[in-house]
């Protein structure tokens, strides 16, 4: 069966150390058969030499776009500005089908250059993901909230391991613990969220779609933390209204995974911009009530080896497909087609 020759390239973004194929899952694609070649990066979290261990060959960071003809050069997040016509076919994240800003102008570089853009957002099976970070972002997302609650989070914030943030949240836990909701507990940064919060000690509520068909308001507002872990696409009875942000109530601490931020959809839509890794927090409220919002929307980037492994897991299996683009990839290059023509 044909393999294509894959080309992991160094990520562009000076703090992104994540990866899409860690070196495990290469092993086992170079004992399949593939080619895996890994350029050099300064920052990803994994060392090089653990490749060449694999079996995959190196190349230098950039020089995917010298790349025989037929290597799919797989990463993580955008492309850097040059060249600006894109020959080759790239499976990545590219923000390119809903109107994003600079959508229209990744498009054209693919256009003018006959590449093809196989989007892992849009690699589905029954109209569901297949690959993404969800777990790790509800995972960090809620940690984060729980360290702020805990007067532990103050100032910026950077990538870190998993062991490390669990020892600070095992290391913190009070004698009474914290009550923490998360709605869309059921999905995937849900799930990561409930695993988090239960680390941390917290008494944790659970709520997906049936919970909230009728939103109990003084229920939500009776928990010390509430993280938001939907996927909303319509416009919705807010969690937390702009009354309850000013008024007395026990919710301090929002962790907002879902980071719908400037969306109709906004379930928060007290607050309208995401928080940074150099300022996480944003204080809303009264001095005396007040309630403090994180809201990054790059919380995988946080966990960047857990992530990595993760989103490793999801993608290698499906990459023996790739070669005749049939199943997730098939729908992927549809709304390639769709976009291009
Ligand atoms: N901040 C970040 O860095 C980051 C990273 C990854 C994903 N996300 C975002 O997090 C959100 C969740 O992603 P996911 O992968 O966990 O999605 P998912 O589809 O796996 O889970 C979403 C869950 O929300 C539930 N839900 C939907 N509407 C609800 C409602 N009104 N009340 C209660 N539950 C409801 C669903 O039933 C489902 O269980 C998405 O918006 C995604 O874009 C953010």
């Amino acid at each position: 069966m044909t393999r294509p020759h894959l080309w992991i390239r160094a990520e562009a973004r000076p703090t992104e150390q994540r990866v899409p194929i860690v070196p495990a899952d290469a092993a086992r694609l170079v004992a399949d058969g593939f080619t895996v070649t890994v350029e050099e990066s300064p920052t990803r979290i994994v060392p090089l030499e653990e490749y060449v261990e694999a079996g995959c060959e190196t190349a230098p960071a950039g020089s995917w776009v010298d790349a025989p003809e037929g290597a799919v050069v797989v990463g993580i997040k955008e492309l850097p500005e040059q060249p600006t016509d894109l020959q080759h076919t790239h499976v990545f994240f590219a923000h390119a089908y809903k109107g994003q800003e600079g959508a229209e102008e990744v498009l054209d570089r693919f256009r003018r250059g006959g590449g093809e853009l196989l989007d892992v957002e849009y690699l589905t099976v029954d109209g569901k993901r297949v690959v993404a970070f969800g777990f790790w972002a509800g995972y960090v997302g809620a940690a984060l909230s729980v360290l702020r609650h805990r007067g532990l989070l103050d100032g910026a914030v950077a990538p870190m391991t998993r062991d490390d943030l669990d020892a600070r949240l095992r290391e913190s836990t009070p004698t009474t613990p914290e009550r923490a909701l998360v709605i869309g507990s059921r999905g995937r940064s849900g799930t990561g969220a409930v695993e988090a919060l239960g680390v941390a000690g917290c008494e944790v509520t659970r709520w997906d779609r049936a919970d909230t068909k009728v939103l109990d308001r003084p229920a939500l507002l009776g928990h010390d933390l509430l993280v938001n872990c939907v996927v909303s696409h319509d416009k919705q009875e807010p969690f937390v209204s702009a009354a309850e942000v000013d008024a007395p109530r026990r919710l301090r601490t929002v962790g907002d995974v879902t980071c719908d931020v400037t969306s109709e959809a906004n379930l928060l839509p007290f607050n309208t911009s995401i928080t940074t890794w150099e300022e996480p927090v944003r204080r809303f409220g009264t001095d005396e009530h007040p309630l403090e919002v994180i809201a990054i929307d790059n919380l995988p980037s946080l966990l960047p080896r857990e992530s990595s492994e993760s989103f490793s897991a999801e993608l290698t299996p499906l990459l023996p497909d790739l070669a005749v683009r049939s199943g997730p990839w098939a729908a992927s290059l549809e709304w390639f087609r769709k976009h291009v023509h």
